[in-house]
């Protein structure tokens, strides 16, 4: 950056050399009417002017590495802030507004660099060295371009608060669009259902429509701005001209002194007139870099502690809920879980029922520490999972989510995504345990691209891909959310053969809604009431526990009506 900053300034001081070259023709050579001198002065403006030229192309080539490495860290930065964020932020913040910092504030940062940076410091000195050049030719012409200069100030002051608050605001629009194209994007099935298509492009219109206002009220205010910035250095060229005019018919100045402070004047008018265009990039920069920073300053409250615990040396997976609480931030202290407590025996499935909003997929976040409990402890093998280094808890605890999600990569890199280090084999390991032989039925088999941009796959190949990346990291303790949700009763058997298979030799609580997934459970438990309530084998609760017997049968009724 110093290399194209210097650069830059060389380049314009070549050009400020010009008129004073000029200066020389015509006091010598012309006022002489003597060529001799002429050759050298005529060579010098020639080798002055091409050096102006190379260092230029200098600055840009300088300057392109810094400024796209600086882009690529800072965007690197963000990514990585963003996946050790806890859910909660994920939660507050729209997708659109991560997207457009991630890509469109941190390319107004780079352009800043890369452009306005240099020249908003490059122009500053030559406007301040080209004035010395003019007070150095004749202190009179100095001070009229400096009073003339001197507006600027105030003109730019004024501006600067009203176009701030304005690039603030089309950025965050910008930001807005981004989450109303991406919702319409993911939800096009809804949308399409409903016939609610033509919703969204009101909404999407309506948007639009309020971003362009936005950026003509900018570009209204750049365009004031602008106009009273390219009339000062007029007014100066004016001046010069009078005052010189008479000096030279006074005998005070000679004409190639007025020739060449008018050429250093006219020279001056691009750092003058730039200053618009800066300012206006300096604003968004500062916006862009204030968004950037917003995130960025997240506080990541979910980390490995400074000195952390290890497990025995050979895991058991004992899981225990000491009396657990838990409210979600911005709820005002209203616990979601009121005092948990839940003893999961080594390699014991405990399923988890209760019914809709109950807490069941709050539980389930807290034992990999996707949120922090509020109160309470939850302990694997006797550590507390606080205490834990992150990556350790999250290789011993493996979690699969009531939606599986699948990422655009090919089958296999979606099943390794489960551990760091899968290899060929516990891939295939994996995809056996979980059932999952349909992927060799698959065009490519382990190589065949899915998710967004590939092969869709059906709600129960989803279901059993997610289970087999839950347990490829060959995990002490599995974390089912609703394992069989979205399932059709042909697919339902498949899963639940496969979960047999998988539940046999970990331990796991399954979140279950359905009474097929219950009977997968060595015991149950309800929760209800941020408690639990009940806990038992599944048929002494159905004999004993008349409202375990209403849920199982609301479930059942639910799923059949599904079903129907
Ligand atoms: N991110 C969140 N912020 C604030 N409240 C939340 C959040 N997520 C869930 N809740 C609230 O916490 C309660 C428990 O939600 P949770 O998703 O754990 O229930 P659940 O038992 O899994 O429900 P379901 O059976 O419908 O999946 C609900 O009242 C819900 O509104």
């Amino acid at each position: 950056m110093l290399g194209s900053g210097t650069a830059v300034f060389c380049s314009m001081l070549c050009g400020l050399a010009i008129p004073l070259l000029i200066q020389r023709i015509l006091d010598g050579p012309v006022a002489h009417h003597d060529t001799g001198g002429l050759a050298l002065l005529v060579t010098g403006i020639a080798v002055v002017g091409t050096g102006e030229a190379l260092l230029f192309y200098l600055r840009r080539r300088l300057i392109a590495g810094p400024s796209t490495s600086v882009e690529a860290r800072l965007r690197d930065d963000l990514y990585h802030h963003l996946q050790s964020l806890p859910i909660a932020f994920h939660d507050r913040w729209q997708s659109g507004q991560l997207l457009s910092r991630a890509v469109s504030d941190l390319s107004t940062l780079r352009r800043f660099i890369a452009f306005a940076l240099i020249f908003l410091i490059t122009n500053t000195v030559v406007l301040v060295v080209g004035l010395v050049v003019l007070f150095v030719l004749s202190p009179t012409l100095g001070i009229i371009s400096l009073v003339c200069a001197a507006p600027l100030i105030l003109i730019s002051t004024l501006y600067e608060s009203k176009y701030a608050v304005l690039a603030r605001r089309s950025q965050d629009q910008n930001g807005d669009l981004a989450t109303t194209v991406e919702e319409s994007v993911l939800g096009v099935r809804v949308l399409k259902a409903f016939g609610r298509g033509r919703h969204l492009a009101d909404r999407f219109a309506r948007e639009a429509k309020e971003l362009r206002r936005t950026e003509l009220r900018k570009v209204h205010t750049v365009g004031l701005l602008w106009a009273a910035i390219i009339v000062l250095p007029e007014f100066a060229i004016g001046g010069q001209l009078l005052f010189g005019t008479f000096a030279i018919v006074d005998g005070t100045m000679t004409v190639g002194t007025l020739v060449a402070g008018v050429a250093v004047a006219t020279y001056l008018r691009w750092p003058t007139d730039s200053i618009g265009w800066l300012l206006a990039e300096t604003n968004q920069a500062a916006t862009a870099a204030a968004r950037y920073f917003e995130v960025l300053d997240a506080e990541i409250t979910i980390t490995s502690p400074a000195h952390p615990k290890s497990l025995p040396a050979k895991a058991r997976g004992h899981v225990r809920f000491d009396d657990v609480r838990f409210a979600y931030p911005g709820s005002e202290g209203e616990e979601v879980l009121r005092g948990i407590n839940l003893d999961l025996r080594p390699g014991e499935t405990v399923a988890l029922v209760g019914a809709t909003g109950s807490g069941k997929t709050t539980l389930t976040a807290l034992v990999g520490r996707l949120a922090d409990v509020t109160g309470g402890r939850i302990t694997v093998d006797g550590v507390d999972v606080r205490d834990l280094d992150l990556a350790d808890l999250r290789t011993t605890v493996a979690t699969a989510f009531e939606e599986p999600v699948l990422f655009s990569a090919s089958v296999r890199e979606n099943v390794a995504l489960g551990a760091t280090g899968a290899t060929e084999a516990d891939v295939r390991q994996a995809l056996q345990v979980a059932a999952a032989d349909f992927v060799d039925d698959l065009p490519w088999g382990l190589d065949t691209r899915i998710g967004e941009q590939g092969l869709s796959l059906s709600g129960g190949q989803r279901q059993r891909l997610a289970l087999a990346r839950a347990v490829v990291g060959r995990p002490s303790v599995l974390v089912l959310d609703d394992p069989l949700s979205a399932l059709d009763v042909h697919t339902e058997a498949e899963v639940e053969h496969a979960l047999r298979s998988v539940l046999s030799d970990v331990t796991a609580l399954v979140v279950a809604h359905r009474s097929s997934t219950v009977q997968l459970a060595d015991r149950v438990a309800m929760l209800s009431d941020g408690k639990i309530t009940a806990i038992g084998h599944h048929s002494d609760l159905l004999a004993t526990n008349e409202n375990y017997r209403a849920m199982l049968s609301t479930m059942d009724e639910e799923r059949d009506e599904v079903v129907a």
